[in-house]
């Protein structure tokens, strides 16, 4: 089974990934969107991307390409503890860095720090941690510094500098299984932490209360929402989908009667999927 992640080699997603699909051909992407490509065009069976950081929010390039790229199925979530780590070439000066590369998500759980102590120098964001590291690890002759995992060092030979620089101690990345197929995922290496479903879910035209009848629909089913995150449809201010979890198992005929209701409230409505969250190492 080919298996798409965020890469390269090093990048958090790909930790994800060997956990999720341990023995599977893992197929480094430059980005997310290649991700959701390379599981549309058929390319890999599945792809894993990062949805959601305990410290920064959602990876909204990920909610974006769940709304956008047509028959998008989730399998799985899986939640992951994050460790950032400022790292530089062996041979580099660390004080005189010229600019620091990572992945905005990596950045902005890390900002207090590097507001901190390196409040002057540059930083720029890169498509994933590994990313950034491995550009460090190709630009010897220059003070670059890049935030990414003890992995990453390894692999691309860089001294760690500063360990454990994201601003929280409880630092968590959700991660996901995306496919076309909606075949249940199953791993009984991994501890189950829970179950919920997915839905995407685009308003009625805007009138007052649109926003209360569609959660009503859920309200008097007694279904348990556990996030509820708007985000922008990118045809003009003020228009939204919704990203929808409802705990628990898809129960029958009440929760899929839920579904022909929205439907009803002229509530665009993408079922993404009745899931499992597992729990991975770091
Ligand atoms: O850049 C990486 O290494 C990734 O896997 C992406 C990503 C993310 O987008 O959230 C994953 C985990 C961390 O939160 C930081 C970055």
């Amino acid at each position: 089974m080919k298996i798409a992640f965020l890469g390269p080699e090093a990048s958090f997603t790909q930790l994800a990934a060997i956990q999720l699909f341990p023995g599977e051909e893992l197929v480094p992407q430059p980005n997310i969107l290649d991700c959701f490509e390379a599981v549309e065009k058929g390319e890999v069976e599945n792809a894993v991307v990062p949805l959601e950081n305990s410290i920064e929010g959602t990876v909204s390039m990920t909610l974006d390409y769940l709304y956008k790229t047509p028959g998008i199925q989730i399998l799985a979530e899986a939640i992951m503890p994050i460790a950032h780590h400022l790292m530089m070439h062996p041979g580099s000066d660390s004080s005189a860095i010229e600019k620091i590369y990572s992945h905005p998500q990596a950045l902005a759980q890390s900002f207090h720090f590097l507001d901190t102590h390196f409040k002057e120098i540059p930083k720029q964001d890169f498509s994933s941690t590994a990313a950034a590291a491995k550009y460090v690890s190709e630009n010897p002759d220059r003070n670059l510094a890049a935030v990414a995992n003890q992995f990453a060092a390894n692999l691309y030979g860089l001294k760690i500098i500063h360990h454990n620089i994201h601003d929280f101690e409880q630092n968590h990345t959700r991660f996901i299984i995306i496919s076309k197929s909606s075949e249940s995922y199953k791993n009984e290496n991994l501890k189950v932490l829970g179950e919920k479903s997915g839905l995407l879910v685009t308003l009625p035209e805007d009138h007052a209360g649109g926003l209360h009848q569609v959660l009503s629909v859920f309200a008097w089913r007694k279904m348990n929402l556990s996030k509820i995150e708007s985000r922008t449809l990118k045809t003009g201010l003020g228009n939204y989908f919704f990203f929808i979890n409802v705990v628990g198992k898809w129960e029958s005929a009440l929760h899929h009667n839920a579904l022909e209701e929205l439907q009803a409230l002229d509530a665009e409505t993408h079922f993404m999927g009745n899931y499992k969250e597992f729990e991975l190492k770091s």
